[in-house]
């Protein structure tokens, strides 16, 4: 009485229907045979519209046709759907000891809490990738030759010029625009060096305080200023010896510690601070800059013969829009390698967006280029990157194509329009909004002062 069949389509009508879980099932070739009401409305789709589909064209991320041919369970595996991390159980249907299927229950809960573990998971995704990143190379380089995309003929030039330099010793300036790839040059350098087994030690001598500079470059001993560490500290020449230490953003260093670089650079030692020894060293100098080296040297901010010295070599990163057919390749790459990070599935660019992605700008080249898929991968709710899923300062330069101007006033009337939504966006915080640009400090300068803003 108690199992009759009213009874027991009662029950799995409840657990199906009116629970908060997600349903799906599929038969041994991976087809939907039932997805439950849940589950259509999240991933808006109708039964009708999905059954007999295969489930890896109706479900982001699935792996329950893998489960329907191996038998194989699947509990509590994090599944990546529509923005979100779910938690996935795929369990193999067996009818009279032979396998015919699998079901899949997803739970979600769309509340705030279940919001807040999703972004703590993400950040610590994040993190993990981080530290495998770190143990694949402990060494700092992380970057080679083969994650350089490229196929213009001055990325190949580069790459050729790359390969002929970097055994030797000789200084190296990389010249380029903010987010070119400078670093990512300077890395490949060292990766293809004898020193590769040694330290690559990175400086941002912008983000340096000019009082902490020297101390942070050469290091100090034990008691040398207030506030100083007992045992003393090393420095980024002494952590680089015998490997590769790369001067980013060269052109703000101090004058003081251009002296003293160049010094280090003539007679191969250094002096820590607060102390007369000197210490013998032995590191390659690879150094970049986005502003010209030549002009600072006329406003007497860089000294000449340090220019000299760290010029050995000059390597110049053209910006990205002057390297029109790199801009799809490495449109293509950055979405692969987006999408392998966040888990979510998109595959491609309408045309429309690629349309736009060659002929837009680029002031902050591919490091704008990355920042605006990775948002344009949170904000689709499809596999595909559409016009609408990009940033709202680019969606506005869509919209300026009055009659009768040319493609240069197109360009920079969408330039300043998205500086101004930047500086208004970020509360007039010029960092903040050179960030959210994806430029660095110093060309977002150079624009507001170009647009008079
Ligand atoms: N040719 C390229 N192929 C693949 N990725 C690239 C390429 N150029 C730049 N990138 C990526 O763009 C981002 C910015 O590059 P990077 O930090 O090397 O630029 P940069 O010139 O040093 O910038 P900045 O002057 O602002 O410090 C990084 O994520 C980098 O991996």
């Amino acid at each position: 009485m108690l199992f009759n069949n009213k009874y027991r389509e009662e029950i799995i009508e409840a657990v199906f229907e009116k629970t908060n879980f997600c349903f799906v099932v599929v038969n041994r070739e991976g087809l939907v045979t039932y997805l439950n009401k849940n589950y259509c409305d999240f991933i808006e789709v109708t039964l009708d519209d999905v059954l007999g589909k295969h489930v890896t064209d109706v479900i982001e991320n699935t792996r329950m046709h893998i489960v329907a041919e191996t038998g194989t369970e699947e509990i509590a595996d994090l599944q990546y759907i529509k923005g979100n991390h779910m938690i996935a159980n795929r369990i193999p249907l067996f009818a009279e000891g032979e396998l015919v299927g699998a079901v899949g229950t997803v739970l979600y809960k769309d509340t705030e809490e279940w919001k807040k573990m999703n972004s703590h998971v993400k950040a610590l995704l994040l993190e993990i990738e981080n530290y495998q990143k770190k143990l694949r190379n402990p060494k700092g380089a992380t970057y080679s030759l083969n994650d350089i995309v490229g196929s213009s003929i001055q990325i190949n030039d580069i790459k050729e010029k790359i390969k002929k330099v970097s055994s030797g010793d000789a200084s190296i300036l990389l010249e380029g625009g903010s987010g070119t790839g400078k670093e990512l040059f300077a890395h490949s350098i060292h990766h293809l060096s004898e020193r590769s087994a040694k330290p690559f030690i990175k400086v941002n001598c912008a983000a340096i305080p000019v009082d902490l500079l020297e101390s942070e470059l050469f290091g100090y001993e034990g008691g040398a200023f207030t506030g100083a560490k007992k045992e003393g500290k090393k420095g980024k020449f002494q952590l680089a010896d015998g490997g590769t230490l790369f001067l980013d953003e060269i052109g703000d260093m101090p004058l003081t510690a251009q002296v003293k670089i160049l010094r280090a650079l003539q007679e191969g030692e250094i002096e820590a601070v607060g102390t007369e020894k000197t210490q013998k060293i032995d590191v390659r100098i690879i150094s970049a800059t986005n502003q010209s080296i030549e002009e600072l040297i006329k406003e007497n901010r860089f000294r000449e013969d340090l220019y000299y010295r760290i010029n050995v070599i000059s390597i110049k990163i053209p910006p990205l829009k002057e390297r029109a057919e790199d801009i799809r390749v490495t449109a293509k790459f950055l979405l692969r390698k987006i999408t392998q990070r966040t888990g979510k599935r998109v595959v491609s660019f309408s045309d429309a967006v690629m349309h736009f992605f060659m002929h837009y700008d680029w002031p902050g080249n591919v490091r704008e280029l990355e920042n605006v898929i990775e948002s344009a991968v949170h904000l689709t709710n499809t596999e595909m990157i559409e016009l609408e899923d990009l940033p709202d300062h680019m969606q506005q330069s869509l919209y300026i194509t009055e009659d009768g101007m040319g493609l240069k006033e197109i360009l920079s009337r969408a330039e300043k329009q998205a500086l101004l939504h930047a500086i208004h966006k970020s509360n007039g915080d010029k960092i903040k909004a050179a960030d959210l640009l994806g430029i660095g400090k110093s060309s977002f300068y150079e624009k507001i002062k170009k647009y008079d803003l």
